[in-house]
């Protein structure tokens, strides 16, 4: 039996320290790849000449040296493709909303070089041990070829557990092509497969006669074990991440970083809130998370402007459906930035509550210094919106370290006393503050971000929480291609306020004009217009978020907004 044990020993650890090593390797600064890559090459050389040179040896030695050779050679291929050297046409994620064979298509031309590089090296392998007996190497190459078909379809095809911890930041794209699912298809057969092939190699170590063939057999059985672990940890809940930890230590250690969230309903003054917090700390690393509810946001723009690096995560609310997107979405940009501070604007129909849920994830809960919560609230929309949105308006509050009363300026003192007293009702543990255009009131302070540990338990008992409070509508772009005269937006501004285009419950836009960038708002029942310091790229552009939107409506009276037209004269 220990003539049995040293093989495998010797195969489960070379194979554990490769692997750890590519990854250690993969995590070091990108300026080290060019040597990684030059070393790996110098090592696929001297595989190959080791390879050839075994052929024919068909002593113990032998067999340890073609199966060390085998490995060494599959090393490049893995080195060469996480290194980002030999990958494939395709470096960027898959469309949103792309599937099938076209979705197929792209995850193959992220890797289509590496592919091909591999059967040539295989190809090779077969060239170089031809004329020998000794097919140790060659068949190590096969079955770590094997291995990495089957688990590379398993995991576009769904798996539990993907493991994409080990992806580095340079990598980030591929996340787009892996699947989570409990199970597929698939994985039944390349288990069964595996089983099959790794049985026989077993019962062909066992019975083999001479030293070479049971050291061969028992290296070649030891690996298509190592293939069906391999993908058992696909889909069984064990942390695969703590056989490597070491290797994951070369990766730049991220820093704990803080973060707010910017919540309220559409309009009540989010944006306009960041764009002063940003104005004020131009000094500290911040890093800008906003979620538009239109897939074409403004709210990015306007956050530009304003110098912040601005990360826009695609169309719709930050909730249950882009939980697991999210939290991958922050590590990467963390890794990218290593900011000290994060601002996330969810948007204006978000479900907190899941926000909430995704921010306490263990593996970014750790990384989180402290956390505070702000929800803006329109002053002068409140009472109105409060009885048609109650559930939304509650889980919003319900959440929040700080419940900033905007739009001071547009309501009564009496009324501004009204609305901070229903808030206190609904969360009488948060610090109420007035604002204006996002501006504290004078004598106003914000409290400290509270720090992880003494997070309100509120945060952790509302992880799956349902959507159901968040109100439900659609959104219309309109582009906008031409100078626009600025009275003539104002007029279809008014006119969507009084319903003329459906239930529009926020509108926003950028145009040009004659002289220059505006932005124009209808929030909280209430238009304005402003100028706006717009990149010579941007596009005009104006959405409408709402019940019922009269989408062609809009986009006439827009089209009919350009500083040419004539107004059509009073009667
Ligand atoms: N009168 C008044 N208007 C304000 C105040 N704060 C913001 N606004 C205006 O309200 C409109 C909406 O502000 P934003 O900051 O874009 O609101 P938001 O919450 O980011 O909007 P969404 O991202 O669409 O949900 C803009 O026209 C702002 O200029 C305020 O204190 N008083």
């Amino acid at each position: 039996m220990t003539a049995h044990l040293w093989p495998v020993l010797f195969a489960l650890f070379v194979w554990w320290f490769s692997t750890g090593i590519i990854m250690f390797l993969d995590g070091l600064p990108r300026r080290t790849f060019k040597w990684s890559m030059i070393g790996a090459t110098a090592m696929l050389a001297a595989s190959f000449w080791g390879l050839h040179a075994s052929s024919t040896d068909l002593s113990v030695r032998g067999a340890y040296i073609a199966f060390t050779c085998g490995l060494l050679a599959w090393g490049w291929q893995e080195i060469s493709f996480y290194m980002g050297y030999v990958t494939g046409p395709r470096k960027d994620p898959c469309p949103e909303g792309c599937s099938g064979w076209r979705h197929f298509g792209h995850a193959i031309q992220t890797s289509l070089w590496h592919e091909l590089a591999i059967i040539v090296a295989g190809i090779a392998v077969v060239l170089l041990t031809r004329d020998g007996q000794n097919q140790v190497g060659t068949w190590t190459f096969m079955v770590l070829w094997w291995m990495h078909q089957s688990a590379k379809l398993n995991v576009f095809l769904g798996v539990r557990n993907l493991n994409e911890e080990f992806l580095p930041e340079h990598l980030q794209f591929l996340r787009s092509f892996l699947r989570k699912k409990p199970m597929n298809l698939l994985f039944p057969i390349s288990v069964t497969v595996s089983t099959v092939i790794a049985a026989h190699l077993v019962s062909l170590a066992i019975h083999s006669s001479g030293s070479f063939a049971r050291a061969g057999y028992d290296f070649l059985a030891a690996m298509m074990v190592l293939a069906i672990l391999e993908h058992w940890l696909l889909v069984l809940p064990l942390p695969a991440a703590s056989l490597w930890g070491w290797s994951l230590r070369s990766r730049g250690a991220v820093k704990p970083f803080e973060v707010e969230v910017v919540a309220g309903f559409l309009g009540a003054g989010k944006t306009t809130f960041l764009r002063n917090v940003l104005f004020g700390h131009s000094d500290r690393r911040t890093v800008v998370l906003v979620n538009d509810f239109a897939a074409v946001g403004v709210d990015g723009s306007l956050l530009r402007e304003r110098g912040a690096d601005v990360v826009e995560l695609p169309n719709g609310c930050i909730c249950c459906s882009l939980k697991s997107d999210l939290a991958t979405q922050i590590t990467a940009l963390v890794q990218k930035w290593q900011p000290e501070r994060v601002l996330i604007e969810p948007s204006g129909v978000a479900d907190v509550a899941a926000l909430m849920g995704v921010l306490g994830q263990p593996a970014l809960k750790r990384q989180i210094r402290a956390l505070r919560v702000l929800s803006v609230i329109d002053a002068g929309a409140f009472l109105r919106d409060f009885a048609r949105m109650r559930g939304f308006f509650e889980a919003q509050a319900r959440v929040a370290d700080v419940l900033v009363v905007n739009k001071a300026d547009l309501v009564s003192d009496a009324e501004r006393a009204m609305v901070e007293t229903s808030l206190r009702g609904l969360n009488p543990a948060a610090s109420i503050v007035p604002a204006r255009f996002g501006i504290l009131l004078s004598g106003h302070k914000l409290p400290r971000a509270t720090s992880r540990s003494g997070e309100p338990a509120e945060h952790a008992h509302h992880h799956h929480h349902h959507h159901a409070d968040a109100p439900e509508f659609q959104s219309c772009v309109v582009s906008l291609d031409i100078p626009c005269d600025p009275e003539r937006v104002r007029a279809v501004l008014l006119r969507t306020a009084e319903g003329a285009f459906g239930r529009v419950e926020r509108l926003k836009g950028i145009a040009r004009t004659r002289i220059g960038w505006m932005r124009f708002d209808l929030a909280g029942g209430v238009p304005s217009m402003e100028a706006f310091a717009a990149d010579e790229a941007e596009v005009p552009r104006v959405i409408a978020i709402g019940n019922d939107l009269d989408d062609a409506g809009l986009a006439a009276a827009f089209a009919d907004c350009a500083q040419d037209t004539p107004l059509l004269a009073p009667a």
